[in-house]
């Protein structure tokens, strides 16, 4: 089927050049004929008849006068058997009068309306003693293809017939044969070409001017192009585009090649096909060195990618789908644990996550050997807010309380509600001093921030029980109980305080000897201790 596909490809316009070159000769015959290169046969007939008629004449000149009719007759009998082209012949006198004929002269001399002779008509003169005696006439068969009606036979026309059916047939062989030669696809082998179509990949040939000479039937499917549209094309004109950015110059691996000599390896080249079809290719173009390694073309390789290209692309949207969707999920399951975590109203640790974070910051000192304090923090009466202000106030209170323990700590102190009005405050790392100097800015703070806040009140304060790893708890609970022990020697003691906690023995002399703040709603007067706390901000 490829074979008389590529039959008819050659024969097709080898046939339109030879009928071209036909008509083209056949025109130049006319033109010749019509500018007189050509001989005039009809003049020449004209001319040798006219001999043949005044040799008649001289003759007849002899022996007409003497007006001997068998003779005259015998003659122009035997002269007209022997030229087949006279139709008659007939002598008349100066008076008109017709005295001899042959052939039924009167009657083939009767289209004669001229005094002079045609081709067909010949009128020769007789003469007798240098006097004209008479005529003799000959009337001769038309010269072929003279007449109108007698194109068919004239000469150049036979000529024309003869170039447009012989002549196109010498022309189309002659245009088969040059054609083959000139073919590009020629000049590689068959086999060569039945091997190259066997590849899954493309394969294109070029010549050093960058023709096509070659091209393998996996290129030709891919791209939907005849083989008759590319070769004898530059490969440069195929619609190449470059791979990554349109906007560039598209860089062509085999004109490198060509200039060059050496291989060029995985370039990557967009084609736009004849259907507007686009397809990725990796190209490889190798040198075909002539005897003296000068490079004579080019073997091309094309690796259609596109679906490859698609397929990553669809995977890398997937990828990058992946990623959004779990980075959706962490920033929920944050959310998620931030809210399992936290305390609702104060956005501190729960109780349940303070105290897993209380557990591993115990077990990280114990392992490390480091100081860590716990501090066990309450607002004073507030009962009493929550019954002279409403218990939307007592929130807003617990919230200030938070903020500030948040605000007078460190990111890796943990801050949690413990159950209403009531906070524990861990540090890692610090010692008892440094510990009850974090509460006793907190206390202060409590102390001043309500009252800078509300200009009528609530007031409150906050009592403080502070407690030490050091002071040797079992866990991390019996440091918890220590720093509430602690707490409760503070309330007890009068409030608005911090304690520090110590063995049962010197605690209860503590607790005995703590004044009571003299109005539950006001700042209660401050302690030695906590005055210079204030300078000391624990970041
Ligand atoms: N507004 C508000 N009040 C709460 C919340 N949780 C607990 N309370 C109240 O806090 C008060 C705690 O009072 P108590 O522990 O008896 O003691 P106090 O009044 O603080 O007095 P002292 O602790 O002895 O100084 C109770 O009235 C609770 O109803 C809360 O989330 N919001």
């Amino acid at each position: 089927m490829d074979a008389l596909k590529k039959a008819v490809g050659v024969l097709l316009p080898a046939m339109r050049i030879s009928l071209a070159l036909v008509m083209l000769s056949i025109c130049l015959l006319f033109a010749a004929e019509m500018l007189g290169f050509m001989p005039d046969r009809s003049k020449f007939m004209l001319e040798s008849r006219k001999q043949v008629s005044e040799a008649l004449a001289i003759q007849f000149s002899t022996i007409a006068p003497d007006q001997d009719p068998h003779r005259i007759e015998r003659m122009l009998n035997a002269l007209i058997k022997r030229s087949p082209d006279i139709l008659s012949a007939g002598i008349r006198l100066q008076n008109n009068q017709l005295i001899f004929q042959v052939n039924d002269h009167v009657k083939e001399w009767a289209d004669y309306d001229s005094q002079k002779s045609t081709s067909t008509h010949l009128v020769v003169p007789i003469f007798r003693d240098s006097e004209k005696w008479g005529d003799i006439e000959f009337k001769f068969a038309p010269i072929a293809g003279e007449s109108a009606s007698d194109f068919l036979e004239h000469p150049s026309f036979k000529m024309a017939i003869f170039f447009l059916v012989v002549g196109f047939f010498i022309y189309l062989a002659f245009m088969l044969r040059t054609l083959k030669v000139l073919d590009p696809s020629a000049v590689i082998p068959e086999r060569v070409n039945a091997a190259f179509d066997t590849l899954a990949e493309g394969v294109i040939i070029i010549d050093e001017h960058e023709q096509i000479v070659l091209v393998n039937d996996a290129f030709l499917k891919k791209i939907a192009s005849p083989t008759s549209a590319l070769l004898g094309k530059k490969a440069s004109q195929l619609e190449w585009k470059s791979a990554e950015d349109s906007t560039t110059d598209v860089y062509l691996p085999w004109q490198t090649v060509l200039k060059t000599g050496k291989s060029s390896i995985g370039a990557h080249l967009k084609l736009t096909s004849p259907d507007n079809d686009t397809f990725k290719f990796v190209i490889n173009a190798s040198p075909i060195l002539s005897g003296n390694d000068a490079p004579q073309g080019v073997l091309i390789t094309l690796d259609d990618i596109t679906e490859i290209e698609e397929r990553n692309t669809k995977l890398q949207i997937m990828v990058s789908k992946l990623e959004e969707s779990q980075a959706q999920v962490k920033e929920q399951n944050k959310e998620l644990h931030f809210l399992a975590t936290r305390d609702s109203l104060t956005g501190c640790l729960n109780r349940r996550a303070f105290n897993e974070l209380f557990e591993k910051a115990f077990a990280d000192a114990l392992q490390n050997n480091l100081e860590l304090c716990c501090i066990m923090v309450d607002i004073d009466h507030f009962k009493r807010v929550n019954d002279n202000y409403g218990h939307a106030t007592g929130d807003v209170i617990i919230k200030l309380l938070a903020e500030i323990l948040t605000n007078n700590t460190r990111k890796i102190d943990l801050v949690g509600r413990y159950g209403g009005e009531e906070f524990c405050v861990v540090l890692p790392g610090l010692s008892v001093d440094e510990a009850i100097t974090v509460a006793e800015r907190i206390r202060l703070r409590i102390k001043s921030e309500s009252v800078a806040r509300y200009e009528t009140g609530p007031w409150v304060t906050a009592s403080l029980g502070v407690a030490s790893i050091l002071d040797k708890p079992e866990d991390p609970s019996e440091l918890n109980k220590f720093a509430d022990e602690a707490l409760y020697v503070a309330k007890e003691s009068g409030r608005n305080r911090v304690v520090r906690w110590q063995l049962q023995n010197e605690f209860a002399e503590k607790v005995k000897t703590a004044p009571e703040p003299a109005e539950k709603n006001l700042p209660a007067p401050q302690p030695e201790a906590a005055k210079a706390a204030d300078d000391c901000y624990h970041q």
